[in-house]
């Protein structure tokens, strides 16, 4: 029963740990840079955004959990919306004072926040402990898995400790009662939009398309953009030991044009070098090589490499090949050592556990389409989404029934409204 003073609830290991890291590699591979200084977030309508709408579906059988244990708690049942989801890095220097998170005008909608946390204090991130202002518990210790919700009105004031090292990870939902903010409904006509645009020629892809430049940029301060800071994408491969070679990227020839806006440098065809080599298959994007070396740092331990496999094909740089993936770097990572205060301190925890092996880089490349493939195209993980306009019928104790149901193979294929 809540405490009406104070209604609040903790929930341990409500998250498995894989579905954790599950989330982690949607973060770390598709995030952008956030509403807060030192804040880096991945909202499913950026997924959407950017043609990774299949990596939409790990977040529904959780969405629709933390909703029916929210509404169970508070006693609102069948009453809650979803009204935002996203993943929200912190990373050193982030914090946030005493609050409640409907204080401003047009929050006023949430009713209720759920915040996951995806790593732990102490192994992954320092600082960043939750405070309650009032009542108990006083002190929230985030470990993966916990759960933490209460009503987003006064009587749940609360604060988070600046993170003072590694980067701090939750996925954070607000429900609301108002079903003009159900964050479903607008999925679902922005994915119908998508849709429209998606000719029924092309042929089913689930290559990321970046989004704008500027989203990528740190700091996101427009006036500076390009001149200082870094691009997030590239600094996570940095920060993991890696660099990039454009084989066509002609802004990086002169060294004239470093001034020059850089928005279309990394949405080109690449090429991933280690070292002094450099790795024979080309990548679409800076998004595409992203998800494909974070893929490798979630599923390293488990991918299997066999002696038979053909094999990998890996030629030296060259001195000029040389020369330009260091005018990339100049050009995308101006302060690296910027770079290195928000991504480098967690990586001994991630894929660096054991030695770096090109074989298996490359079974994570083809992993990671396989894993894409099974999200868009399996018929059991398509997404049921009610549209806010439809009539609901429940049924307590079996989750929702609907006269109508909205089906989406998210992102590709047929849509049934
Ligand atoms: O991440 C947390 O523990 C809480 C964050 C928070 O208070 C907020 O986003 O409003
Ligand atoms: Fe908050």
């Amino acid at each position: 029963m809540a405490n009406p003073e104070h209604p609040r609830l903790i929930l341990h290991n409500f998250l498995s740990l894989d579905l954790c890291k599950e989330l982690e590699f949607i973060h770390k591979s598709c995030g952008t840079v956030g509403y807060r200084p030192n804040v880096f977030s991945t909202t499913l309508s950026h997924l959407i955004a950017t043609n990774c709408g299949h990596l939409i579906m790990p977040f529904v059988p959780i969405r629709e959990r933390l909703k029916e244990k929210a509404e169970e708690f508070f006693g609102c049942e069948f009453e809650l919306f979803v009204e935002f989801t996203g993943l929200i890095s912190w990373s050193t220097g982030a914090s946030i004072g005493w609050h409640s998170d409907d204080n401003r005008p047009y929050l006023k909608q949430r009713d209720f926040a759920a915040v996951c946390y995806l790593n732990s204090h102490g192994e992954d991130f320092k600082g960043g402990l939750f405070h309650f202002q009032d009542w108990q518990p006083a002190t929230i210790v985030p470990m993966a898995g916990d759960v933490v919700m209460y009503t987003a009105d006064s009587r749940n004031i609360h604060s988070v400790d600046e993170i003072t090292g590694g980067e701090r990870l939750t996925l954070t939902l607000w429900f609301t009662r108002d079903g003009s903010h159900d964050e479903d409904a607008k999925l679902i006509s922005f994915l119908s939009e998508r849709q429209l645009h998606h000719s029924i020629h092309e042929t089913r892809s689930f290559l990321p398309h970046p989004a704008s430049s500027r989203m990528y940029w740190f700091p996101p301060d427009t006036a500076s953009t390009y001149e200082s800071g870094f691009d997030i994408c590239f600094a996570r491969l940095n920060a993991l030991g890696y660099d990039l070679y454009s084989p066509q990227c002609r802004s990086c020839l002169s060294a004239l044009d470093l001034s020059n806006d850089l928005s279309e440098t990394l949405m080109v065809p690449l090429r991933l070098a280690r070292e002094n080599e450099l790795f024979d298959e080309e990548f679409v994007n800076i998004l595409h090589v992203l998800q494909a070396v974070q893929f490798y740092c979630w599923k390293a331990s488990e991918l299997q490499t066999s002696p038979l496999d053909k094999k990998i094909h890996v030629v030296p740089l060259s001195p000029s090949q040389k020369e330009q993936v260091n005018r990339l770097k100049h050009m995308f990572l101006k302060d690296e050592g910027l770079a290195g205060t928000h991504f480098s301190s967690t990586i001994a925890s991630e894929c660096n556990q054991q030695p770096f092996d090109w074989s298996r880089f490359s079974a994570a490349a083809t992993g990671w389409e396989a894993y894409c493939n099974k999200l868009g195209r399996s018929s059991s993980h398509r997404i049921l989404i009610r549209s806010s306009t439809l009539p609901v019928l429940r049924k307590p104790g079996t989750g929702c029934v609907f006269e109508d149901e909205v089906c989406f193979p998210f992102a590709y294929g047929d849509v049934k409204i």
